[in-house]
C-alpha cells in the first residue's frame, strides 16, 4: 500500500496515521467477505473537509482503501461516512462508484437534501444513513429533524446506523426504538469492558437487542475499546482480548444480526494504530466456527446491503 499522505489540511495534534505494510491474515476469510464498516478521508485536496468538523485526518483515499481490501482478503466494502466530511458525501459516493459495484455506503445527511440527491445517492449504492450521538466527534442533530430524515430513507428501503456510548443508552432508548427502520449499532454500543459482561450495562445493551429484532451490531473496533490489551502489532494473535468475550456473546446470541468491519483507516486513535492483518485475526475468536463466520462475514451483509443478490 503507498504511504498516508496528507493534503492542505493540517493534522490534528498527536493524529496517528493507519497502518502501512500490514501482515497477511493468518485467517482466511470466507470467500465472499465483506468489510461492513471502513472510511475514506478526503483526500482533502479533493473533497475537503467540513468546516464544522471536530477532528482533521490524514488522507485515506479510496484506492488505498480497496488496496487493503484485495490484501486482507475482504471482496466488499461498506464505506461509512466519516464525521469530517460532515453531510458532504462526495468522497464517500466517488469510493462507490469506483467500486465496480463491489462497495454500498451509509450517507450523512441533513433535513434539507432533495428528494432528487437521494435518488442519485441510491444510485451510487448508498443503502443506509448514520445517526452519530458521540459528542467528541458531532454537535446533536434534533431529534424532530433525525425522525423526519428515517421516514423519508425508510421509504427507500435504507437503514439508520447509530453511534453512541454504552453509557447514552438508556436516554436514547426509546428514540432508537420508534425508528422505522433496521437499526444497525456501530462498534457494540462502545461497552465499557473494564465492567463485568454480565453487569446492568452489558446486560441492557442485550436487552435492546433481544427485545428488538430489527437491531443490528457491528462487532468492530476492539482496538478502540480495549482497555487491556494487548494490540493488534508485533504479531500479537490474540489481541484485545478484554474486549473478545464482549463481542464473542452479541455473536453467539444474536448470529444472523451481526456484521464485522476493520474500521479501517481508525479515525482518532490515541494509544496505537492496527496491523489491519492482525485485527483480522482476531476475527476467529468472537466467531468461533465456519457457521458463524459465514453469518458474519457474508451472509449477514449481504442480507443488508446486497438482498438483490441473495
Ligand atoms: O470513535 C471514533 O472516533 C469514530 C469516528 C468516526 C467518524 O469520524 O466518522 O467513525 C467511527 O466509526 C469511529
Amino acid at each position: 500500500m503507498s504511504k498516508p499522505v496528507t493534503g492542505p489540511f493540517e493534522k490534528t495534534p498527536g493524529w496517528l496515521d493507519w497502518y502501512t505494510g500490514p501482515s497477511t491474515p493468518r485467517f482466511k476469510l470466507p470467500t465472499g467477505a465483506v468489510d461492513a464498516h471502513c472510511h475514506v478521508f478526503g483526500p482533502g485536496g479533493e473533497y475537503p473537509y467540513a468546516p464544522e468538523r471536530k477532528y482533521t485526518p490524514c488522507d485515506a483515499s479510496r484506492a488505498q482503501l480497496y488496496a487493503l481490501r484485495d490484501h486482507l482478503g475482504f471482496s466488499r466494502s461498506v464505506v461509512v461516512q466519516a464525521t469530517c466530511h460532515g453531510a458532504d458525501n462526495r468522497a464517500m459516493i466517488d469510493a462507490l462508484l469506483h467500486s465496480d459495484g463491489k462497495a454500498r455506503g451509509v450517507a450523512t445527511i441533513r433535513r434539507g437534501v432533495s428528494d432528487a440527491a437521494l435518488a442519485t445517492m441510491h444510485a451510487a449504492g448508498v443503502r443506509g444513513v448514520r445517526f452519530n450521538f458521540v459528542r467528541r466527534l458531532v454537535d446533536f442533530t434534533p431529534k424532530d429533524e433525525l425522525n423526519e430524515i428515517a421516514a423519508r430513507i425508510a421509504r427507500l428501503g435504507w437503514h439508520v446506523v447509530i453511534y453512541f456510548e454504552a453509557v447514552d443508552l438508556p436516554e436514547l432508548r426509546d428514540f432508537f426504538t420508534a425508528l422505522p427502520t433496521t437499526i444497525v449499532v456501530d462498534h457494540m454500543g462502545r461497552p465499557d469492558v473494564s465492567k463485568p459482561i454480565d453487569g446492568p450495562e452489558f446486560e441492557l445493551f442485550l436487552r435492546f437487542m433481544r427485545e428488538h429484532a430489527n437491531v443490528w451490531c457491528k462487532v468492530s473496533c476492539p482496538e478502540r475499546l480495549s482497555v487491556s490489551g494487548p494490540p493488534a502489532l508485533h504479531g500479537e494473535q490474540n489481541a484485545y482480548r478484554d474486549v473478545v468475550p464482549f463481542a464473542r456473546r452479541i455473536v453467539e446470541t444474536f448470529p444472523d444480526r451481526v456484521l464485522w468491519g476493520t474500521d479501517w483507516p481508525h479515525p482518532n486513535l490515541t494509544g496505537h494504530m492496527p496491523d489491519d492483518g492482525l485485527l483480522v485475526d482476531v476475527i476467529p475468536h468472537i466467531a468461533v466456527t465456519p457457521d458463524l463466520q459465514q453469518k458474519l462475514l457474508v451472509d449477514n451483509p449481504m442480507r443488508l446491503y446486497w438482498p438483490e443478490e441473495c
